[in-house]
């Protein structure tokens, strides 16, 4: 989605580097796509120590970092064939349709869902990453498959429909190349979405843009004073981690991501500590868990929940009775967005999950491929229904 501005906004036109990144002793070959043409700006107010032996992992053990790094994310599906393995699994499947009785599958409660959508009009939330798209151990390559494009194309043309990710909102534009849709990157802090006169305005964080189409639409960033320091903070966090074998740094504008899926367990202590040392210089940056992924992000009070109330009232659709906003993802920080239907029963959160997990969602898909069936059903409900009134 190529966008004109009327405004000329360092923020929408990422231009060039204005530092040499050489300079800062980064090599180009280090910074992933998102930065590459990203805009840097020179450090005024914030200096990083540079600690050459990172303190000794006490922290990170005390303030249970590392117990959430390891249940950040569900072990991978083994093919066995020991008995007692198989057992186990066989436990799990137990323990799996046990947690089902309280998160039942989307699927199988559609008429259900059906039912309470009648009459209302649906809008629907997608995050990325595990939803859209399966998990793989490369961040660069987790693509969506042209079926699920397609099945999430279909959905938007009857329903308003965002993604919600963790990434750029350019990174996850670029992954699922759809313009019908709205997109929220660096979780919800980067929206683009259609202008309502309800929060339209001249709040410094918001403008008017035109899409390709010629379509009016809006952009909305709450944290962009923080983009000079996210910047730092990314080229630090390359820079500090690049001795560990694995480990991927994202910058995704308004929070940067620290992957450990493909470092050695032995080193995610040093990996947790690393970041940890670098928070404690930055008091307006809090640290979230994702799946085998640390992310550092403004502390300022914004997550996938607030983006999915601006992107509803955008919409016109916030404060109706005949309105049903459906979230589907898989990660810890949709909670957020699951939080905010529960609460006023807004609406229904789906949490994709093969594993039980203590959630706020209402219902569970257990994968992507169960997320792009819902999204069918979804169609083929809404184009039966239309038919009938035709
Ligand atoms: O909000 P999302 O769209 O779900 O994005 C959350 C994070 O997703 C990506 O990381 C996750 O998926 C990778 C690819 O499957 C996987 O390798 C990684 O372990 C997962 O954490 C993305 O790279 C992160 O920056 C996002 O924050």
């Amino acid at each position: 989605m190529e966008l004109k501005s009327s405004h000329t906004s360092p923020v929408l036109t990422d231009p060039s580097p204005a530092v040499n990144k050489s300079r800062l002793g980064i090599p180009s070959s280090l910074l992933p796509y998102s930065q590459q043409g990203a805009s840097f700006s020179t450090p005024k107010y914030i200096s990083i120590p540079r600690k050459k032996n990172p303190g000794k992992l006490d922290d990170v053990r005390s303030n249970g970092w590392l117990d959430a790094m390891k249940s950040s994310s569900p072990p991978r599906k083994k093919f066995i064939k020991d008995f007692t393995l198989d057992v186990a699994q066989d436990d799990a499947e137990i323990a799996y349709c046990s947690w089902m009785l309280k998160y039942p599958s989307a699927l199988n409660c559609f008429s259900q869902i059906i039912k309470h959508a009648r009459n209302k009009r649906i809008a629907i939330f997608l995050d990325y990453d595990g939803t859209l798209s399966p998990i793989v151990d490369d961040p660069d390559r987790a693509l969506m498959s042209n079926a699920m494009r397609s099945a999430v194309k279909n959905v938007a043309m009857h329903f308003p429909t965002a993604i919600i990710s963790g990434r750029s909102r350019d990174k996850v534009f670029d992954l699922v190349g759809l313009t019908e849709l709205y997109y929220a990157g660096s979780h919800g802090m980067d929206i683009m979405g259609p202008v309502s006169n309800a929060v339209s305005g001249d709040h410094p964080n918001r403008m008017k843009l035109n899409d390709k189409q010629g379509k009016e639409l809006k952009l909305f960033q709450p944290a962009r004073e923080f983009l000079p320091m996210i910047d730092e903070v990314f080229r630090t966090l390359v820079e500090n981690t690049k001795g560990i074998e694995g480990a991927k740094v994202e910058n995704h504008k308004f929070c940067a991501s620290v992957h450990y899926r493909a470092v050695d367990e032995k080193n995610w202590p040093l990996i947790a500590q690393i970041v940890h040392d670098i928070l404690k210089d930055y008091p307006r940056l809090r640290l979230t868990h994702g799946r085998k992924v640390l992310e550092i992000r403004p502390v300022i009070n914004w997550n996938k929940g607030k983006a999915v109330e601006f992107l509803l009232e955008s919409l016109g659709l916030s404060s109706r009775d005949d309105v049903l906003p459906i979230y589907i993802g898989d990660d810890r920080t949709d909670e957020d967005a699951f939080k905010v239907l529960k609460k006023g029963n807004k609406g229904y959160g789906i949490l994709v999950s093969s594993v039980p997990k203590e959630t706020k969602a209402f219902y569970s898909l257990r994968d992507p491929s169960e997320v792009m069936e819902f999204l069918k059903s979804l169609v083929r409900w809404k184009e039966q229904e239309e038919a009938e009134c035709t």
